[in-house]
């Protein structure tokens, strides 16, 4: 079977975009996403996105999102910005606001006029069980609006962690200096601890000033990659919510910049960035 994909990113998250409108994705399976997103034997990316029909009345369009591992998840920001260039590109739609369902609920994406993309990311639930996080019996403290979780980490250093979801888990944490931060180990650790059911992305946040942070996230079913929309907004979120940062802040993660605005409580997180085509091709599978 030919699949016709195109390669995208944002800020060097990547992704393989497939138009499941235009061609039969019914069939394939884990195994065919993970062969797809191999890096070594495939075409490779963090993400895969499918471009789909609604099944809400009024919405353009359905975004499903496989991570790199083959897991179905509910949401990816970055990707987000890349399906409104990919259906705009295509010539899917002609509007420069389109309406996207995802697993969570209904995104707006918009293209900006300088070829920049704005997502409304909806209101981030700030109750540790809607991630899920299991945090009876787990320490707890204050700072400023925010509630922090102790988690002990196998070598018996201590972290305390916001927990913010954007319709996908987050576990962030303030660093010193996120470049010597040990990303890789202690993101996959977290990842997978017992205290996250469904797992987590993993978020070390450095703080440069009140609106300019730097960040680098260790994904769930993916691993540190270039760049996390998600990710981003779940940091600024916790930022704010401890009083260390105050909207809108400017995001430098590996890969380039985002662009974060949350005006608090019960508000839509807003995010601003780039969103690139690499090339179109076919790949048999
Ligand atoms: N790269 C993403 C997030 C993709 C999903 C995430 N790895 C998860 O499992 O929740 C983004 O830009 O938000």
């Amino acid at each position: 079977m030919n699949l016709n994909f195109t390669k995208m990113h944002g800020a060097g998250n990547d992704f393989i975009v497939l138009n499941a409108m235009a061609q039969d994705l019914s069939g394939l399976t884990a195994d065919n996403w993970r062969a797809l997103a191999d890096r070594h034997f495939g075409i490779g990316a963090d993400q895969i996105l499918l471009v789909e029909r609604p099944t809400i009345d009024g919405v353009d369009f359905k975004y499903t999102i496989y991570n790199q591992d083959g897991s179905l998840v509910e949401n990816c920001g970055n990707g987000a910005r890349c399906f409104v260039k990919y259906v705009s590109d295509k010539a899917l739609t002609d509007k420069r606001e389109i309406t996207v369902q995802i697993a969570t609920g209904v995104m707006v994406l918009t293209l900006n006029d300088d070829d920049t993309v704005t997502v409304n990311m909806g209101a981030p639930s700030l109750d540790a069980s809607t991630l899920p996080a299991v945090v009876d019996g787990c320490a707890q403290r204050e700072q400023g609006s925010d509630t922090l979780y102790e988690v002990k980490l196998s070598d018996g250093h201590v972290r305390w962690l916001s927990l913010v979801s954007m319709g996908n888990p987050h576990a962030v944490q303030i660093v010193n200096d996120v470049d010597a931060a040990p990303v890789q180990t202690e993101g996959a650790e977290l990842e997978t601890h017992s205290m996250f059911p469904r797992k987590v992305n993993v978020g070390f946040m450095q703080v440069l000033n009140q609106q300019h942070i730097k960040l680098r996230v260790f994904e769930r079913g993916a691993g540190e990659t270039l760049a996390c929309g998600t990710g981003a907004c779940a940091a600024v979120v916790a930022g704010i919510r401890r009083g260390e940062l105050v909207s809108p802040v400017r995001v430098s993660v590996r890969g380039g910049e985002l662009n974060i605005a949350w005006a608090g409580a019960g508000q839509a997180v807003y995010m601003t960035g780039p969103a690139v085509t690499v090339f179109d091709g076919q790949v048999s599978i």
